[in-house]
């Protein structure tokens, strides 16, 4: 049985002291977890989330890792620099970053083996955009998506990442996709990683993110293939968190 992971994507967004009401009010009453929580925050909060979260049951990770290991790529943050604070958890390929930054494909792939190269998990997005659904394209978009990753990663690699299903069209909106569109797409991709590895498909934790709330997470979580959640809007406040945390 696969572990529930959820994972707050803060995405741009933050100061030292709001981060500290909400880090404070996320640890001081999260208790014992019974799934994996983790924050991805903006690099210069990594030192912040070390200094409130180390030795809570709260991970802390980026939202974006470099394709090099260091040298004269100015804005760039490789996955050594992560690590060095205590970073576990990166997410590549979100969809904000494909769109605004042009990822590709295999950039993201290539990402994704960096950030296992520095010890990192990656979460490695995935989605459709809204015209791509509507014309019945979802399967090939997603599914080109995965392949870029499967064709970079070995099995063993393959079996440390995280994958999240996050349908464009559902991202800030407030539309989420219903429990059973979200697992028919993540039937698809686990089916897509067994074809490479039956073991790692078993292990691989596939998230859910897109308007992901308190009051609809635990149906979206009961979902065979739903292993957690990537939260967006409702990472930023402590109770709505909290909320999906314990659905989990
Ligand atoms: O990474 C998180 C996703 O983009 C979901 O964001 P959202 O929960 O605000 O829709």
């Amino acid at each position: 049985m696969r572990r529930k992971l959820i994972a707050g994507n803060w995405k741009m967004n933050g100061s030292l002291a709001a981060n500290a009401v909400l880090l404070n009010g996320i640890k001081g009453e999260l208790g014992q977890p019974t799934c994996t929580v983790t924050v991805c925050v903006p690099a210069p909060y990594l030192a912040q989330c070390r200094a409130e979260l180390a030795g809570s049951p709260v991970a802390w990770g980026g939202q974006d890792v470099s394709i090099h290991d260091s040298g004269a790529y100015t804005g760039e943050i490789s996955g050594g620099m992560l690590a060095d604070f205590g970073a576990r958890y990166v997410i590549v390929g979100h969809s904000e970053r494909r769109t605004y930054h042009g990822e590709t494909n295999e950039l993201v792939a290539q990402k994704a083996l960096c950030a296992l190269r520095a010890g990192l998990v990656p979460i490695v997005c995935v989605g459709e955009s809204l015209a791509e659904r509507e014309s019945n394209q979802t399967a090939a978009v997603v599914g080109a998506q995965i392949d870029a990753v499967l064709t970079r990663l070995d099995p063993k690699d393959l079996a440390k990442t995280v994958i999240a299903y996050e349908p464009v069209w559902a991202i800030g909106t407030g539309k989420t996709a219903t429990p059973q569109m979200a697992q028919d797409v993540h039937a698809m991709l686990r089916a897509k990683l067994a074809e490479k590895s039956a073991e790692a498909a078993e292990l691989v934790q596939i998230l859910y993110g897109g308007s992901m709330k308190p009051d609809n997470a635990k149906e979206l979580l009961a979902m065979p293939d739903i292993d957690g959640g990537l939260i967006g809007g409702a990472s930023l406040k402590a109770a709505d968190f909290l909320a999906i945390v314990r659905a989990a």
